[in-house]
């Protein structure tokens, strides 16, 4: 046995991108002469499932009699596109360190095999605790839900993308720990991106993951971003507290429209039971338009998240007010005094989306007549543009103007275009709003007006959609 290069796994079959520097942790890739040579290591003991690379055994370490799972990959041919997911797994697995992330704590590498020694997660896949529990409650909801949230805010800052979030990719690590809390890990990063540069450079083409956790923007083939992880989180969320998906069709394409068309469906029996603030909070992550989606940072300020009852759970009060003063406005003023049609316009324009601000979230849920043509981030009364937390757009910007392209100033500009024609009704816009999204222009022609930013990709893949793994999509 010998230590492999000190970068990590046998380098004639995958070529490292991790720069030693990015490593939080030390990862030893380890060279055996022969596979036998891991039975001395580790006691292979029962199967624990199987993926599309390999299978997965739960194993004791013999010296220390810790238990472990080990996935055992055969080698695939150089050159292959298995070979650049498995590559992009390990070198995204061993760059993260975080306790709601599984945890690699070795590879070996024989001639003919692969294999990864990771965390042990004896309560399985959450879609199977689902199945068994049929639904969560909102407490065990919120808690997962947590944890998925700090998982992600935690890539997202690292840079990377997951692309197939899903309850199959989330591993419970008991079934229930002291406090009867579901401890889960994220894991299956053979899709996820890691993105190198700002702005436009990390905006994302290729078609991936599993349809029903899709985000709409990804099936449309326009280009998307890491928003697409947050409509994921939503998409799981929903199915914790229902036990069904949101959205179900059986093409993308059908899958799309009926995103499109619809607003997110709480009529089965089961969401009477369910808070007002999940409700909002599920509204606000399944926005159609990722520039409107609540980011993970807030969804983690969220007072349903934290659980901070003196917060009201939304700003309504407030907002209700100012709407009603606005309507009391336009009613004891002629149309040219108003440089807007409706008192929503006009509200829009003042409310600027202020990131990460705590107790407030998506309040335009219930009122909003098209899901996809309100802004779903905290919204303050105030022209003031603060832009801060956690997200990886948001933390872009601070280095750069290229990375000015968040969801927030394209929400700002998108209230522009709106004031540009104050001849629109209501109607006229929601229309505008679906045209230009199925069109991919909603984001890009305000966007390429601006010096500061290039217009957001609108290239639309010929290629047809093919499955890389089981249920998952890659193009
Ligand atoms: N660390 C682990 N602890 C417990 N069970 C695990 C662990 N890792 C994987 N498994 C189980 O083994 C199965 C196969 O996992 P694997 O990572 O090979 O594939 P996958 O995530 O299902 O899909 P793929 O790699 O094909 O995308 C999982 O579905 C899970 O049930």
């Amino acid at each position: 046995m010998r230590e492999a290069d000190v970068t990590g796994l046998d380098m004639d079959m995958v070529s490292l991108r991790t720069t030693r520097d990015t490593l939080e942790k030390d990862v030893p890739s380890i060279r055996l002469e022969k596979d036998s040579e891991l039975r001395e290591i580790y006691q292979f003991g029962r199967k624990l499932g199987q993926g599309s690379f390999g299978v997965v055994y739960e194993a004791t370490h013999i010296e220390t009699q810790t238990k472990w799972a080990i996935k055992e990959v055969c080698r695939p041919a150089a050159g292959s596109s298995k070979v650049k997911m498995l590559e992009q797994e390990i070198n995204i697995l061993k760059q993260v360190n975080h306790a709601c992330v599984i945890q690699l704590k070795e590879v070996y590498n024989t001639a003919n095999m692969i294999y990864l020694v990771t965390e042990l997660c004896t309560g399985g896949e959450l879609n199977q605790l689902l199945r068994q529990k049929k639904y969560f409650t909102e407490d065990e909801t919120r808690h997962i839900i947590r944890s998925l949230a700090e998982a992600v805010v935690y890539l997202h800052k690292k840079d990377i993308v997951h692309r197939d979030l899903k309850l199959e990719n989330i591993l419970v690590k008991n079934s229930e720990d002291d406090d009867g809390r579901i401890n889960i890990k994220v894991t299956d990063f053979g899709l996820s991106e890691q993105m190198s540069g700002v702005g436009i450079d990390n905006i994302m083409t290729e078609t991936c993951g599993t349809l029903i956790y899709m985000a709409p923007e990804m099936m449309s083939g326009r280009g998307y971003s890491q928003w697409c992880d947050v409509w994921s989180i939503g998409v799981v969320m929903y199915m914790l507290l229902c036990g069904e998906p949101p959205f179900v069709s059986k093409t993308k394409a059908y899958l799309l429209e009926e995103i499109m068309s619809k607003e997110v469906p709480f009529n089965q029996p089961i969401w009477s039971k369910v808070s007002d603030g999940a409700k909002t909070i599920l509204t606000c992550l399944l926005k159609v338009d990722p520039a409107h989606r609540m980011s993970p940072s807030q969804l983690l300020e969220n007072p349903w998240i934290t659980g901070d009852t003196n917060v009201p759970a939304t700003p309504s009060n407030v907002l209700k007010m100012m709407r009603e003063h606005l309507k009391e406005v336009e009613r004891t003023q002629t149309p040219e005094d108003l440089s807007f049609t409706s008192s929503e316009d006009t509200l829009g324009q003042h409310l600027v989306p202020q990131a990460d601000a705590p107790g407030t979230e998506c309040n335009h849920a219930k009122t909003s007549p098209v899901r996809s043509s309100r802004p779903c981030t905290a919204l303050v009364p105030t022209k003031t543009t603060k832009q801060s937390g956690g997200s990886l757009q948001q933390d872009k910007q601070k280095n750069g103007p290229e990375a000015s392209v968040t969801p927030s100033t394209i929400v700002t500009q998108a209230h522009a275009s709106v004031k540009a024609s104050p001849q629109s009704s209501a109607k006229q816009r929601r229309r505008q709003d679906k045209k230009d999204f199925s069109s991919g222009q909603n984001l890009s022609c305000d966007l390429s007006k601006s010096q500061n930013h290039r217009p957001f990709t609108s290239s639309k893949s010929k290629k047809p959609l093919r499955c890389s793994k089981a249920n998952s999509y890659s193009e």
